[in-house]
C-alpha cells in the first residue's frame, strides 16, 4: 500500500492525538525524533568525512528536535555546533541547551558568529517543522537565504525549512535539501522533495495508524528510521 503524505492539518491532529488520548509528554517524542534525526544522518553522512555538523535550531518544535539530534550526534562521534537565535524560555528548551552546553557543543545566537562561518561539513536544519506558515520573518529570512547560497549539504528535520508545509518550495523561498527526515508521517510538501528521504518517529500506536491510515513502512530490526526514498506514495 502507498504511504500517505499529511497536509499541515492532519499532521498537527496526530501530534495533539499523541499528547492527549495517546499519553505521550512532549520530551519522550522529540527525544524519539531527534534520535530518528541522528540515526539517519548517520547512515548518509558518515562521521570519518562529515564530522563538523553545524545544526541550526528554530523556536518551535523543530528546534528542539534540533538540540537532541546535536546532543545524539556528539555521541555518535560527530562535532556538533549549534546555531539557536531564538531561544524559547520553556523549561524543556533551557535544559536542552544545558545538556548540550555539558558537552561543550558550541552554542550561537548570531548570524554573524565565526562558527557559522568557519568549515562545516554537513549543515541540519531544524528551523521549522509542519507548524511553517506564511512570509519567512526575521532573523529567519536572512538564514534561509544564507543556506540558499551554501555548498554544504542540508539535512532537514520533518520539512525544508522555509517550503510551504503542502505546496513544497513555491515561490523559491527556501532552498533544497540533500537529504530529509520526516518525522511520524510525511507531510505533502515531501512529496516534491527526490533527495535521500528517511522515515523516523517509530511511537505511533497502531490505532492511530489505522485511524489516518498512514500506511508506514515496517522499522527494520530495532532501527529509529526507515529509508522510504524510493516508496511508492500517495497524497492524503
Ligand atoms: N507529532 C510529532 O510527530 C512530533 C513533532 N515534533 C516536531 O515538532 C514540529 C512541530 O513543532 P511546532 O508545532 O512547535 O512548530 P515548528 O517547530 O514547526 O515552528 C513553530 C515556530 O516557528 C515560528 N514560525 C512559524 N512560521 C514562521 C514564519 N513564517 N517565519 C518565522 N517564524 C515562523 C512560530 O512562531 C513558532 O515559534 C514537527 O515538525 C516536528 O519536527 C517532534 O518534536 C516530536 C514528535
Ligand atoms: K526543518
Amino acid at each position: 500500500m502507498a504511504l500517505k503524505f499529511l497536509t499541515q492539518k492532519i499532521a498537527q491532529a496526530i501530534d495533539e492525538e499523541l499528547f492527549s488520548s495517546g499519553g505521550f509528554s512532549v520530551d519522550q517524542l522529540m527525544e524519539l525524533a531527534g534520535l530518528s534525526v541522528a540515526q539517519a544522518i548517520a547512515r548518509v553522512y558518515d562521521n570519518s568525512k562529515y564530522s563538523r555538523v553545524l545544526v541550526c535550531c528554530g523556536p518551535g518544535n523543530n528546534g528542539g528536535d534540533g538540540l537532541v539530534a546535536a546532543r545524539h550526534l556528539f555521541h555518535f562521534g560527530y562535532k556538533p555546533n549549534i546555531f539557536y537565535p531564538k531561544q524559547s524560555k520553556k523549561e524543556l528548551y533551557e535544559r536542552l541547551v544545558i545538556q548540550c552546553k555539558s558537552l561543550e557543543i558550541p552554542i550561537a545566537t548570531e548570524l554573524s558568529d565565526p562558527s557559522l562561518t568557519t568549515d562545516n561539513d554537513l549543515i541540519v536544519d531544524a528551523l521549522f517543522g509542519f507548524s511553517f506558515a506564511g512570509e519567512i520573518r526575521s532573523p529567519f529570512d536572512q538564514v534561509i537565504q544564507k543556506l540558499k547560497r551554501t555548498n554544504i549539504p542540508i539535512a532537514s528535520v520533518d520539512i525544508p525549512s522555509g517550503w510551504d508545509v503542502e505546496k513544497g518550495n513555491i515561490d523559491n523561498q527556501g532552498f533544497t535539501p540533500s537529504m530529509l527526515i520526516s518525522l511520524t508521517a510525511p507531510k505533502l510538501c515531501a512529496s516534491y522533495f527526490s533527495g535521500k528521504h528517511f522515515l523516523g518517529g517509530r511511537f505511533i500506536p497502531p490505532e492511530l495508524k489505522r485511524k489516518y491510515e498512514l500506511n508506514l513502512p515496517p522499522y527494520p530490526g530495532t532501527d529509529q528510521v526507515v529509508d522510504i526514498s524510493n516508496l511508492p506514495h500517495e497524497k492524503l
